[in-house]
């Protein structure tokens, strides 16, 4: 728990108006995680073992850290014919969800799409921007915890809609259990090829490429602190989307919801993970005592209890505050991950909102509902990196190139501009370049 944070349960309850409130705040928003040392020296060993041996050094750490006991790559390795087993073998209703998801989730990456562009100019000089898409893109699938074929959705749909070739995922399975949910989406989504490892020997493979694992061009996924790490790491020999740590939501409340409906949105973020971060913020004091009520009442309904209090109790917070406008710079103080405005006009406070992974709005938009199947990715920023980056989509998995077409007279009059600044620079093959195209006539 927050020190000083005054606590009458399992989550503190905090007030602007505390004397140490912005002390109390910047510890609970404060994730170590990625910076702990001794991840740092594991992670650049296992690194280190999967550039240098490969294969082997990829069975021995994913025996070691998941449980396993296999003997060749072979049996990491799953073939479309599995993916496709897994899809067929589904009940109906799990295989009917799957799929209405993937179609709410590619429609609405297929708005994201961004075109090539070119425009021509009175000489003739064509100027533009072509996008193409990545050769071979790697998605990560977290797999510790819990299973997220959602996140397989999540990862592979935008990647298909760039119009990526070749999409490489990698998962964990803990003490070899496979999820068939998350094959199926493998299947669904377009994956080419799967590889059931995790962890930052998994990153490794995808960055350096093995015997059997394909270099690729970019790692995209969330993972928890080893892939987080690993993925920091190989920056520079791959490209990355983001570093995203644990969920979190931000709750924004006008005290007209349901408080056990409150109660039960901060817990969907609090389940995933111990350091997960679940805060609510209202400007009506009498509403944070019945969602503290309303939590105390269900958290031990909870299969995921010892996750949620954990989270609740380390990272969780009630924070009261003086009005509307305290409350939006304190939401965009946070940048959170996920921000519902749980609030009768949510248009109105929309404008005012600067710093947000996904904003819900209204009492009915469930975040719940965003990580599934609303349609826009879950893949976001969090820790505050809202401030500066966005959801995983499509332009992740593209890159642009700039098109330059000059005419003749348009090199001859750009060719005089180059030639002096170059000159200025003292570069006197980049002057001499242009001069030579400079009109003589
Ligand atoms: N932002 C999102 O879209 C999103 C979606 C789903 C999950 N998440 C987050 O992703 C994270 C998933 O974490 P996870 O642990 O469940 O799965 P994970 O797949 O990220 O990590 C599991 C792997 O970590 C490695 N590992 C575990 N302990 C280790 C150790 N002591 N030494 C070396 N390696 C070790 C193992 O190789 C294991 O396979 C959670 O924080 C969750 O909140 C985020
Ligand atoms: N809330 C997670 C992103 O922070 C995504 C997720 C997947 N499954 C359930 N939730
Ligand atoms: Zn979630």
């Amino acid at each position: 728990m927050a020190e000083n944070a005054e606590s009458r349960g399992t989550i503190a309850r905090l007030s602007t108006t505390d004397a140490d409130f912005d002390t109390t705040l910047e510890a609970l928003l404060a994730w170590e995680g990625v910076s702990d040392a001794q991840v740092r020296q594991r992670v650049d060993e296992i690194l280190h073992a999967v550039r240098t041996r490969g294969d082997a050094a990829l069975v021995e750490t994913s025996n070691r850290f998941d449980r396993l006991s296999v003997s060749s790559m072979a049996e990491l390795t799953l073939d479309k014919a599995r993916l496709r087993q897994a899809h067929d073998g589904l009940p109906a209703e799990q295989r009917d969800a799957l799929a209405l998801a993937a179609e709410r989730i590619r429609a609405y990456h297929e708005h994201q799409k961004p075109e090539s562009w070119q425009y021509t100019e009175a000489n003739g000089t064509v100027l533009g921007q072509k996008v193409t898409p990545l050769d071979r893109a790697g998605i990560y699938v977290p797999g510790g915890k819990a299973a997220y074929p959602s996140s397989v959705l999540m990862n592979a749909i935008p990647a298909h809609v760039a119009g990526v070739s070749e999409i490489v995922m990698v998962v964990p399975t803990p003490d070899g259990v496979l999820n068939e949910l998350v094959l199926a989406a493998a299947y669904l989504a377009g994956v080419d090829q799967v590889f059931t490892v995790g962890g930052a020997q998994a990153v490794a493979a995808l960055a350096y490429g093995t015997e059997s694992v394909p270099r690729v061009d970019k790692i995209v996924g969330p993972g928890n602190i080893y892939v987080a790490t690993a993925k920091r790491a190989v920056f520079g020999q791959v490209g990355i989307d983001m570093i995203a740590g644990p969920s979190e939501i931000l709750v924004l409340s006008d005290g007209g919801t349901d408080p056990e409906w409150l109660a039960m949105d901060l817990f969907s973020q609090a389940e995933h993970d111990e350091d997960a971060q679940a805060i609510l913020v209202s400007w009506d004091a009498d509403h944070i005592a019945d969602v503290e009520a309303a939590i105390e009442r269900l958290l031990p309904t909870m299969e995921r209890e010892p996750i949620i209090r954990a989270s609740l109790e380390k990272r969780g917070a009630l924070i009261a505050c003086a009005d509307r406008e305290e409350a939006l710079a304190l939401a965009n103080r946070i940048a959170p991950e996920h921000l519902e405005l749980s609030v009768d006009d949510p248009e109105s406070l929309l404008p005012g909102i600067r710093h947000a992974g996904a904003i819900f709005m209204g009492r009915y938009t469930a975040e719940a509902l965003g990580d599934y199947c609303a349609g826009p990715n879950h893949v976001l920023p969090t820790s505050g990196t809202a401030r500066f980056s966005s959801p995983l989509g499509v332009y992740d998995f593209q890159k642009r190139s700039s098109i330059i077409h000059c005419s003749a007279e348009g090199a001859s009059t750009l060719g005089r501009t180059a030639s002096v600044l170059a000159r200025g620079e003292s570069l006197t093959a980049h002057a001499r370049s242009a001069e030579n195209r400079i009109r003589k006539d």
